[in-house]
């Protein structure tokens, strides 16, 4: 039988902020994932977005075609993508519709990527509602995750980072019944996040699992159960380099299981003009900062004078695709 991950439950409403804080911390060293709970988005709202996210993939293909994605957002059809770039299997066995923030402005814009109002009645505006619900979850976390990494709870909000942060919310459908293909066949291929906090909800199904041990082999992965009502909440690339790699952003995939699978993911990133520096708290004499800046030709990215800190202007255009032309040096 496969292994399965216990994660640890994280209250956000927790009256000892401390000790829940000292939690993250084990949590994001350890794994990089945990259980979010009493985050404030209730379970009606979850429902309706589940069953608006259903509404959408049901539409014809050509329907959804018309809103294929631009500038990061809409519809992205099954097998276009792969997130393990570095493989050689098909693309993912999944379908996505990206709805993003606006840049500079803390509300939902998707640059007229949405379905339209009569065929799908009140399929925005729940998406914006529930957009902007995990953006409040999200943005309340990171003051415990500050704590997490002994800094002053508004550290993150001082830095600039949740002054009209970027969110992107992704929704994703897997369908049961694969292509048929001599090729293994993912629902989404080993990755791992690029940006600073993803928070997930799935519907149950089962599929996802994460790899502690990347450079291991052969892998071991471990599956991650449905908690209902919390989110799974993962560190990503980003947020690893800011801790000096302290706090891990896991290797994660989504295996098919026969079974349709929806969930949404929502991709939690600092305000693009926040400048994301290997915190004091993570590093010292005997523990540099691990990761250099991308080559100077790229100008992005820059060294600090005293050669000590990675800095990176984060791109205003897509914050992801950038962070990935970090070096790693682990
Ligand atoms: O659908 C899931 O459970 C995970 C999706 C995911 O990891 C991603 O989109 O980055
Ligand atoms: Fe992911």
């Amino acid at each position: 039988m496969r292994e399965s991950i216990q994660l640890p439950i994280i209250d956000l409403t927790s009256p000892d902020p401390i000790s829940t804080a000292g939690a993250i911390r084990q949590a994001c060293v350890d794994v990089g994932f945990f259980y979010l709970i009493n985050h404030g988005v209730d379970e009606k709202l979850f429902k309706e977005v589940l069953e608006q996210s259903k509404n959408f993939f049901s539409l014809p293909l050509e329907d959804k075609m018309k809103l294929v994605r631009r500038n990061h957002r809409g519809y992205t059809p099954l097998y276009a993508e792969k997130l393990d770039t570095s493989s050689t299997t098909q693309g993912d066995s999944k379908e996505s519709f990206y709805i993003g923030s606006l840049e500079g402005k803390s509300v939902v814009s998707n640059l007229n990527q949405w379905p339209a109002e009569e065929v799908l009645p009140s399929w925005r505006s729940t998406m914006e509602d529930y957009h902007r619900r995990v953006l409040d979850a999200g943005i309340r976390l990171i003051s415990l995750i500050a704590l997490a990494l002994d800094l002053d709870e508004d550290f993150f909000h001082k830095a600039g980072a949740c002054d009209s942060p970027s969110g992107f919310l992704r929704l994703l459908h897997y369908p049961g019944e694969l292509q048929l293909s001599e090729q293994v066949v993912y629902g989404a291929s080993a990755h791992s996040d690029y940006g600073m906090l993803t928070l997930l909800a799935t519907d149950g199904v089962g599929g996802l699992q994460v790899c502690r041990k990347k450079f291991n082999r052969p892998q071991i992965w471990e599956d991650v159960h449905h908690l209902s009502g919390a989110f799974i909440v993962n560190i990503g690339d980003m947020m690893e380099r800011w801790t000096n790699c302290l706090f891990r952003s896991t290797l994660h995939r989504v295996m098919p299981t026969g079974q349709e699978r929806y969930s949404m993911a929502f991709f939690l990133d600092p305000n693009p003009d926040c400048m994301v520096e290997c915190l004091k708290s993570c590093c010292s004499d005997s523990s540099p900062p691990r990761i250099i800046p991308p080559p100077p030709q790229n100008q992005e990215g820059e060294w600090r004078g005293d050669g000590l800190y990675i800095l990176k202007k984060i791109s205003k255009e897509f914050v992801g695709a950038q962070t990935h032309r970090w070096i790693d040096l682990f």
